[in-house]
């Protein structure tokens, strides 16, 4: 599965750990972050991540296209509800592209436990099915 990990400032600290803490899980998994994110997980884990560009340079619209390009699977944003961004369009974009697409989309560190718990014993897998061949033509949300 791709995975997308992102994080406000004020998460990224919350994200390392959640890293970390699912570490065996996110490692049998394709990762994917904006830049910063995506630097302070490496350093921190060892994990591989492809980064894109950070947030406010395009980094979430990065993802954005991925997901409607059906190229990711799930989306981990650990935002920041009390700080207000220069690039909040592109933030809410992403949001609504991964509903758009039903994209697996954790907002906080209470449903990217249960998103990352749920991935690793296969309640995700049906997005394999939208992998396929089969799901060609469908439209979003079919
Ligand atoms: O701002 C972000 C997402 O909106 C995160 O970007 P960085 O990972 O580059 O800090």
């Amino acid at each position: 599965m791709k995975i997308a990990m992102i994080a406000h400032d004020r998460k990224k600290d919350l994200m390392i750990q959640l890293c970390t803490a699912y570490q065996p899980v996110l490692e049998k998994h394709e990762l994917f972050a904006t830049g910063t994110t995506g630097l302070r997980i490496s350093e921190a884990t060892g994990l591989k991540v492809h980064r894109f560009k950070s947030g406010p340079l395009g980094g979430d619209q990065q993802i954005g296209a991925l997901i409607s390009e059906n190229e990711m699977d799930v989306v981990i944003f650990l935002r920041d509800p009390l700080a207000a961004m220069p690039h909040e369009p592109d933030v809410t974009a992403l949001i609504r592209l991964s509903d758009v697409y039903d994209i697996p989309l954790a907002t906080n560190i209470g449903t990217a436990e249960v998103l990352l718990r749920g991935l690793d014993v296969g309640l995700i897998d049906w997005r394999q099915f939208y992998n396929s061949d089969e799901k060609d033509g469908l439209e979003p949300g079919f």
